[in-house]
């Protein structure tokens, strides 16, 4: 990673500072995370060898209410890591107006080397770590890179294990048969897609075969693709750890979706070798080329959508960068130096606390639903998060244009960081 990631979201207060009417005094209460907890977890592996992992849960800031955020295991995890994305948390439910604070966890730990019984033990042994910090009231994780329904479903029974009794609310993210919601999954993809064709409905840009690189093809990236491909955008590059998958004419989504369902990676994909519902003897209409990571956030195409890890947008790629818009789906892909550029440029980077709010804006209606001790369909849960990722959208373009902000990124963190300071204002100093 190119750059220290909670250096780089200080940075982005810092450029909004100028132009948020915040009290200088709270500003620099917001730069700190209110606590951090570490945690050691020795965990005998299914080959009898015993490994210490190393764990962390960052509560950044509760001023609006229960802090919120996800849970990432990754070898790339650090304290600092943690920390930034847990300020990223909090200025994106502010942003989206979620009665919530910002938090993150993450577990140092490659997964592809784990089995599903090492990853459970390390999952309820991270949880028991945390136990006395988290709760349905107090903070809510859910998933992130590399965890997902299952991981959130170990971590509710540990907890409620030592509760006593079910508490689905403690997490979010969970399969539908504990108190999960129908569209939690690809909440964060379609959010992305809509705040794309939000974009394109601003710039009065047809969304219509627009050309699009998505780096990552996860939970977020591929159902960004899907639903990207199906309002009728032409995906021509993707991407997962093992390289990229580049057809000018556009990919194959679905055949690539079910290729990585199946375990599939994309060189293995880009070579002919296809699984899944796509396998032998399947066939795919597209033949793309292989092409390096660094060389897909280059490519000459409408739109970049970022959905892999932070830090891959830096001043020694940013000038060659050919998109015309970037939507971040990830947590902090473009580094100050970066973005800098990209404004100077007027390329429109719609920030990642707006692109990929969709994840929380879902992950709160599971909450009030597991609150409320009922369920919505699928149809109210999405109309929802249309509607408040919508209302968000339209705010920041309302404030970038309104008060002649620099970027949509200003425009974002203005609004987030004033309703943050606002509660602490109201809220007063204790004692
Ligand atoms: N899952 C959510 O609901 C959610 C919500 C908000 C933000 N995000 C952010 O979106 C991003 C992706 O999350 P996800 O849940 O899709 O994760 P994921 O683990 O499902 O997928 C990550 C994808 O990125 C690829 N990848 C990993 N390291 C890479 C690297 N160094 N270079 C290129 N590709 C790499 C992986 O192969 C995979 O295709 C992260 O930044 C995450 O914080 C996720």
């Amino acid at each position: 990673m190119a750059d220290d990631p909670f250096e780089n979201m200080l940075a982005q207060m810092d450029r909004a500072e100028e132009y948020a009417d915040v009290d200088h005094g709270v500003f620099e209460r917001l730069k700190h995370p209110e606590r951090t907890l570490k945690v050691t977890l020795p965990v005998e592996l299914e080959s009898g060898e015993v490994e210490v992992f190393e764990g962390y849960r960052c509560q950044f800031d509760s001023a609006r209410g229960p802090f919120k955020g996800g849970v990432r295991f990754h070898p790339s995890v650090s304290q600092r890591e943690v920390e930034a994305l847990a300020g990223w948390m909090t200025w994106k439910t502010a942003l989206v107006d979620l009665p919530y604070g910002g938090a993150k966890g993450g577990v140092i730990c490659e997964p592809k080397e784990l089995t599903d019984r090492d990853l459970e033990r390390l999952t309820r042994r991270y949880t028991e770590g945390i136990r006395r910090m988290i709760g349905p009231e107090v903070d809510v994780p859910a998933p992130d890179m590399n965890t997902n329904p299952q991981t959130m479903a170990w971590m509710m029974d540990t907890y409620s294990m030592y509760e006593g009794y079910s508490v689905p609310q403690v997490v979010t993210g969970k399969p539908l048969e504990i108190g999960g919601t129908p569209g939690r999954v690809e909440a964060t993809g379609r959010g992305v897609s809509l705040v794309t064709e939000r974009l394109f409905e601003y710039l009065d840009r047809d969304l219509t075969d627009a050309t699009v690189a998505i780096q990552g093809f996860g939970n977020v990236g591929s159902n960004a693709a899907r639903l990207l491909d199906e309002s009728g955008a032409n995906v021509v590059a993707t991407s997962d750890v093992s390289g990229a998958a580049y057809d000018p004419d556009g990919l194959d989504v679905a055949a690539l979706g079910a290729h990585v369902d199946a375990g599939g990676l994309i060189e293995e994909y880009v070579a002919g070798d296809l699984r899944g519902s796509a396998g032998e003897g399947d066939s795919r209409w597209d033949d793309p080329d292989a092409i390096t990571n660094a060389e897909l956030l280059t490519l000459d195409v409408d739109v970049l959508i970022p959905a892999a890890v932070e830090g891959v947008i830096t001043a020694d790629n940013v000038d060659d960068l050919r998109a015309s818009a970037i939507v971040e789906a990830a947590n902090g892909p473009t580094t100050v130096a970066a973005d800098k550029a990209l404004t100077e440029r007027d390329i429109q980077v719609v920030p990642d606390i707006l692109a990929n709010a969709g994840g929380v804006i879902v992950s709160y209606l599971e909450w009030v639903q597991n609150a409320q001790e009922f369920s919505w369909p699928l149809e109210t849960v999405n109309a929802e998060l249309e509607r408040r990722i919508g209302t968000a959208f339209d705010e920041t373009i309302e404030q970038y244009d309104t008060e002649g902000l620099p970027d949509l990124r200003t425009a974002a963190y203005t609004l987030a960081l004033e309703r943050t300071a606002k509660a602490h204002e109201y809220r007063g100093l204790f004692p």
